[in-house]
């Protein structure tokens, strides 16, 4: 984990699948605890709420080509890593994921690991995922698609 410092550019593709394919787009339930307004809409107690993280993260005000995977977008002139508070893949306020420390180290090692001891290469013929298109549940996962790891 130390070198993840050294290792911008990493850090900036892993924040750019988490924007582009969002594990929770929807995150999770929440419920009013008593009435309130919001934009002019007035909002009863006991109100489900979900709150769309995949539209605030592919929202063009917010991201330039919110439909591109673009890692660059989150390094600034010197290639330094860009904090956004619109980057909210692990949703925002009290009940924010729990894991989101654990799961950031656990992407940056697991995703470091791989590509320094396999190349990924598509079948000729086949087209890989686009990032966009998958199964929309609770979880956003990808279909199936066939990728070789090729050991280095
Ligand atoms: C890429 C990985 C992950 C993503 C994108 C993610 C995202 C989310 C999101 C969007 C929520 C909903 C927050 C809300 O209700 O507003 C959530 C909740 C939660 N996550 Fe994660 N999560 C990830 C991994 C993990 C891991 C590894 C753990 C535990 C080791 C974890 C534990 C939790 C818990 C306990 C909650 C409920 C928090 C609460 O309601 O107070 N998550 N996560």
């Amino acid at each position: 984990m130390e070198d993840k410092a050294r290792m911008p550019f990493t850090e900036a593709t892993i924040l750019e699948v988490f924007r582009m394919s969002p594990v929770v787009p929807m995150g999770g339930p929440h419920a009013t605890s008593e009435s309130t307004t919001l934009a002019g809409y007035t909002i009863p107690k006991g109100t489900i709420i979900l709150g769309d993280l995949y539209r605030v993260l592919h929202d063009k005000n917010n991201f330039e080509d919110p439909y591109k995977f673009k890692p660059e977008r989150w390094l600034d002139c010197d290639g330094k890593v860009i904090k956004s508070d619109k980057m909210i893949p692990f949703s925002i306020g009290p009940r924010v994921c729990l894991g989101k420390g654990l799961a950031e180290m656990e992407s940056f090692i697991f995703f470091s690991t791989l590509l320094q001891n396999f190349t990924f290469k598509v079948p000729e013929g086949e087209n890989p995922p686009n990032g966009m298109e998958g199964l929309n549940a609770i979880i956003f996962s990808p279909h199936d698609y066939n990728v070789w790891a090729v050991r280095r």
